[in-house]
C-alpha cells in the first residue's frame, strides 16, 4: 500500500504551523437546535459543513465524533464521509473519534474502515479502546504503520467514571492507565520527531505527576470548555509532556455557531490561551 508520511510527523508539523488545538465536530441535538437547524440529516449536513468550512484551513486537527453521525444511519455516515474528505482536502488532520475496540480479527475490520487509504471513511487517526486487552489492537497498530496513520488509545479518560477501570491496580503494582501508557511508549520508541501512537488523557484529571506521560507520542486531551478544564490547567496536568498535548474543545467552540466568524473567533481564543499556557512551560 502506498503510504503517507507517518501520522506523528504530520501532526508535529501541523501543530508547529497551526498550533495544537483540536476542534471537535460534535453535532449534539441540542446544538442543532441552538443553531436553528432541524434534528435531521439536512441539519447534520449543514452543521458539519459549517464547522469544516470555518475551521479546516486553520486548525491542526478536527475530530468528528462518529456517534452523532451514526445516529442518522447510512445517510449520517454519508455526511461523515464527506466531512472527513473536505476537512482533509482543506489541510486539517482528521482524528476519527469512534472509540473502537474488539477482538483482534474484528478489530482488523474496524482498522480497515478508518485507516485503509481506499476506505470512504479514511482518516488520519482513530480513537480506540484497549479494554479488550492492548494486544487486541495490534491489527490497527499494524495497519496504521502501513498507511501512515495513527491511533489514540484511551488511557486516562476525562470522565469521572473512568477511574474504576483505569486506576485499578494490577498484581505488579502498576495501574491500568499507566500500563497503557507503557505500551504506547514502547510502540513509539525511536520515532522522530514524534510517534504515531497517542494516548487519550483528560485535561480534567488534575496532577498526573505519578504517571510517565513521556510516551514520545501525542496526548489527546479532551475536557477543556464544557467539561470544566481550561487551557491554563494544561502545564499542571501534563508537566514536561505538555508540548505533545493536543487539546480538544468541542462544545466550547461549537456553541458560538452558526456564524463562521464567531466560531473562528472562539477557536482563536482557545488557541491563544493554549499557546500562552504551553509557551510558558
Ligand atoms: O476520545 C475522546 O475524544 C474523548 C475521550 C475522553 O476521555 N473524554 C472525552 O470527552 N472525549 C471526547 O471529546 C469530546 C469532548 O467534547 P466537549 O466536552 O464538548 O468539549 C467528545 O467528543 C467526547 O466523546
Amino acid at each position: 500500500m502506498s503510504s503517507l508520511e507517518p501520522f506523528g510527523a504530520r501532526l508535529r508539523r501541523a501543530m508547529d504551523e497551526r498550533g495544537a488545538l483540536c476542534v471537535g465536530i460534535d453535532p449534539h441535538a441540542s446544538l442543532l437546535a441552538e443553531w436553528g437547524l432541524n434534528d435531521d440529516v439536512a441539519g447534520l449536513e449543514r452543521f458539519s459543513r459549517t464547522v469544516v468550512e470555518a475551521m479546516a484551513d486553520r486548525v491542526a486537527v478536527l475530530k468528528p465524533q462518529s456517534a452523532f453521525f451514526e445516529r442518522f444511519g447510512s445517510r449520517g455516515i454519508a455526511v461523515l464521509e464527506k466531512s472527513v474528505a473536505q476537512a482533509r482536502a482543506a489541510g486539517a488532520l482528521v482524528v476519527m473519534d469512534a472509540k473502537r475496540g474488539d477482538i483482534g480479527s474484528t478489530m482488523a475490520a474496524y482498522a480497515e474502515t478508518f485507516l485503509h487509504k481506499d476506505s470512504p471513511l479514511f482518516s488520519d487517526a482513530l480513537t480506540v479502546s484497549p479494554y479488550l486487552g492492548y494486544g487486541s489492537l495490534s491489527p490497527a497498530v499494524a495497519l496504521a504503520r502501513e498507511s501512515g496513520t495513527g491511533l489514540f488509545v484511551l488511557a486516562l479518560t476525562s470522565n469521572p467514571e473512568g477511574g474504576e477501570v483505569q486506576h485499578a491496580v494490577r498484581t505488579d503494582g502498576r495501574n491500568i492507565g499507566a500500563t497503557m501508557l507503557g505500551h504506547l511508549a514502547a510502540e513509539n520508541a525511536g520515532e522522530e520527531p514524534l510517534g504515531s501512537f497517542g494516548a487519550v488523557v483528560g485535561a480534567t484529571l488534575g496532577d498526573l505527576s505519578s504517571y510517565d506521560l513521556d510516551i514520545n507520542g501525542p496526548l489527546l486531551a479532551p475536557g477543556i470548555g464544557a467539561q470544566g478544564a481550561t487551557a491554563a490547567d494544561l502545564p499542571a496536568v501534563f508537566g514536561s509532556a505538555v508540548r505533545n498535548v493536543v487539546p480538544n474543545v468541542s462544545r466550547g467552540v461549537l456553541r458560538h455557531g452558526p456564524d463562521a466568524g464567531r466560531l473562528r473567533a472562539a477557536a482563536e481564543r482557545f488557541a491563544e490561551e493554549i499557546r500562552a499556557a504551553v509557551g510558558a512551560v
